[in-house]
């Protein structure tokens, strides 16, 4: 085992934060909901009604709170049979619970240093960056009894995030029809996000598709080591692309892929939504509902791999790096656990890393972490 699994002495920390994305609850909170994640952000109006209707068809009802209510209860279950003796506290970049309104009632409990774990396992803007913009604008909002707050490192190659998602891909494999399965290519799909944003993530930039090329790696030789047979053929690609069309983002789009593939005489696919850690709008939409019609026009047959989710592997994965970043915040030099070649991310992210491509909150962010 690992050092920082051993032990449960948390200190500093006296709080866990879960910070996510949000989503609406209801009908009436979609285009609030909506308006909140694209203030600012140069998003055509007809992709936002075009969003708004993948909404509607649920309900108006993100699946993601829900997810992340299940994931505070498995890192609580965690906590509580192996210690740390933390309080785990929620709150969102775009919907209730607003950062800023838990971080005043981590303020008004007396906490004062709490890690926190966002909900995305990669580097980029979108999933890193932008975090720091609003953990940095919510303590400004709370004042100075705001808590000190660290954000944890990435884990797209630690083995609670990815063990899981090994045994996603084999029960999704087990789903296809048999004689279909031995030539099944493994998908892995991931958010596109703007090509300047991909050349821009992470300390020496690149660092999304990287790490998403490695965390593929590893569940394709999770999945082969299983099967026993020598390698699993992969892609990675990407889905749920938004932006106006003049602005390149990253390609191909999952579902011109399951086209190609079928044209090239690949019998199936198994969808793995490595980019994402629950299966929120963007998986059981944009894949289950999108990417699937998709392969249905063509007749390529295709199953989708659950993510990681509230997995107790996860949930003691996160015990683990809460564990080592208060090693190290206290001088030691803890074990730090990652599968295979890229070693464990940084812990606290250098100057410039993961910055918006489209220019703002970069003074903010750039000021605030010299002040350390
Ligand atoms: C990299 C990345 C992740 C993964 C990292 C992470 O997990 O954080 C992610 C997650 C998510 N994205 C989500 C929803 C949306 N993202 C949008 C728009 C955008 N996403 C972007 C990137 C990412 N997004 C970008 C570059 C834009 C363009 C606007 C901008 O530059 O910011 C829009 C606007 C409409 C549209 O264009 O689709 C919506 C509704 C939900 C919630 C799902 C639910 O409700 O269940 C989640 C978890
Ligand atoms: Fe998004």
């Amino acid at each position: 085992m690992h050092d920082a699994a051993r032990g449960d002495d948390a200190a500093p920390f006296d709080a866990l934060l879960l910070l996510s994305f949000g989503g609406p609850e209801g009908p009436d909170e979609v285009i609030p909901f909506l308006e909140n994640v694209t203030r600012g952000r140069g998003v055509p109006r007809e992709r936002l009604a075009e969003a708004g209707a993948h909404y509607e068809l649920f309900g108006g009802v993100s699946p993601i709170n829900a997810q992340n209510r299940e994931l505070v209860a498995a890192i609580e279950k965690e906590f509580a049979a192996h210690g740390p003796a933390l309080p785990v506290y929620w709150g969102n970049r775009n919907w209730r619970p607003y950062l800023a309104d838990t971080l005043q009632r981590m303020a008004d409990d007396g906490v004062r240093r709490a890690a926190v774990l966002v909900t995305s396992a990669y580097a980029s803007y979108s999933g890193c960056g932008q975090y720091h913009e609003n953990l940095l604008a919510a303590r400004a909002e709370v004042g100075e009894h705001a808590p000190e707050l660290d954000k944890l490192r990435h884990y797209f190659n630690h083995p609670g995030f990815v063990a899981p998602l090994v045994d996603h891909t084999l029960a999704a494999l087990e789903r296809l029809p048999e004689q279909l399965r031995a030539g099944a290519r493994l998908v892995m799909t991931t958010h596109s996000v703007p090509t300047v944003t991909a050349e821009t993530a992470g300390p020496d930039g690149n660092a999304y598709v990287e790490q998403h090329l490695e965390t593929a790696r590893l569940v394709a030789a999770g999945v082969a080591r299983a099967l026993g047979r020598p390698h699993m053929a992969w892609d990675l690609v990407f889905q749920s692309r938004s932006g106006p069309p003049q602005v390149p983002w990253l390609e191909p789009d999952v579902g011109d892929h399951l086209v190609q593939l079928h044209e090239d005489g690949v019998p199936a696919a198994v969808l793995v939504p490595i980019g994402f850690l629950s299966d929120h709008m963007e998986v059981v939409y944009d894949l289950d509902v999108e990417a699937k019609a998709a392969a249905d026009r063509v007749g390529l047959p295709i199953a989708r791999a659950a993510t990681t989710g509230s997995d107790p592997r996860f949930a003691a994965a996160v015990r683990e790096l809460v564990l080592e970043r208060a090693a190290s915040v206290r001088g030691g030099h803890p074990d730090r656990c990652a599968l295979g070649s890229l070693g464990p991310s940084h812990d606290v992210c250098p100057l410039g890393c993961c910055p918006d491509p489209r220019g703002r909150g970069a003074g903010l962010r750039g000021a605030a972490l010299l002040d350390r």
